[in-house]
């Protein structure tokens, strides 16, 4: 039995329309599904946490973007007992890009129907305060964080997704959040032991996936099945030089400048001077001075072929 968890907004309305297109061949190929609509935020947490506290395998198919894999993810009970399929939709499809996932929702669907290939993924684990929760791709404090919270009250997202320039939505807020950002200082403390000090930086990142921000490969080396998390700071260099790198980003040839500093590790702690935004996989966090992430023990089966 197939379970779909859609986000009918994701993408400014897409969500809804692409499942019209694909529920008809479900029903052509007469495999056992079952369709469950989001109606607000973090709704499909709660939907998934409700199915999977059976105890029992589920097979969760997620139609939407980041933001709906990564409530999916933080609603899943027991992660060694589920399996994730994926149809991106969203504006920035990170997840999809680590795994090469299709991006037509008809050849994503036929994977899915049809599974050549799993990958069993990490999960990553963020603390904050007296509080957890997942994430899939990355989390971050600071700059990138900044451009999340502001995506999601942005008109403009809401303008380049119906023109099918979402895409740009994040670079065009990273630009004005550049211009208005104070960088921070931080300390970055790996795997409890080694504690670094920077100055002036813009953001701090623990990523799962290669790319966060709709296509920044900030992490290239991230492998989102190897059991490390990749971590990545900006610090110590001008906004115009920062801007100049984000080019290089969607490269992963940023690291090859002062300034970009990445290291491995299983466990990172992230402290800074003032309280920062922090976001999971794009959805904010609202503003912590401090954050921790490490993997979950288990791992998730995700349909990645
Ligand atoms: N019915 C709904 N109405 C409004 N918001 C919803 C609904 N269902 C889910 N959401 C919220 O929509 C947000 C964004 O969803 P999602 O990430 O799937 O799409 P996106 O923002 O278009 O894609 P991306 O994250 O890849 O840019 C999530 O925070 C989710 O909680």
């Amino acid at each position: 039995m197939y379970t779909f968890i859609i986000n009918p907004n994701a993408r400014s309305g897409l969500g809804g329309r692409v499942w019209e297109q694909l529920e008809p061949k479900l029903k052509e190929s007469s495999v056992p599904y079952r369709a469950f609509f989001t109606k607000y935020q973090r709704h499909a947490t709660a939907m998934t946490r409700k199915l999977t506290s059976d105890g029992q395998e589920h097979t969760i198919i997620v139609l939407g973007g980041d933001g709906t894999i990564n409530e999916v993810i933080g609603g899943i009970k027991n992660l060694s007992l589920v399996t994730v399929g994926y149809i991106p939709i969203g504006s920035s499809n990170d997840f999809a890009r680590a795994f090469a996932l299709p991006r037509d929702p008809q050849k994503a669907l036929a994977a899915i129907l049809s599974p050549a290939s799993y990958s069993y993924m990490n999960v990553g684990l963020l603390f904050y305060k007296n509080r957890t929760k997942r994430f899939a791709v990355s989390a971050g404090l600071g700059f990138d964080a900044a451009i999340c919270h502001q995506a999601v009250i942005s008109r403009m997202k809401v303008i380049l997704n119906r023109l099918g320039l979402g895409k740009l939505t994040y670079a065009a807020i990273a630009f004005h959040r550049l211009i208005h950002l104070r960088p921070a200082s931080m300390q970055v403390t790996l795997d409890g032991k080694k504690t670094l000090s920077f100055s002036k930086v813009f953001f701090t990142v623990a990523m799962n996936h290669p790319y966060e921000g709709g296509g920044f490969r900030f992490c290239p080396e991230a492998d989102p099945c190897d059991g490390l998390l990749n971590v990545m700071v900006i610090s110590g260099i001008s906004r115009i030089k920062a801007l100049l790198l984000l080019p290089f980003a969607f490269k992963g040839w940023h690291t090859r400048f002062h300034g970009v500093y990445t290291y491995t590790c299983k466990e990172v702690q992230i402290e800074g001077d003032i309280a920062l935004p922090v976001h999971t996989d794009g959805e904010p966090v609202f503003l912590q001075h401090s954050i921790r992430a490490c993997l979950e023990p288990e791992k998730l089966r995700v349909i990645t072929g």
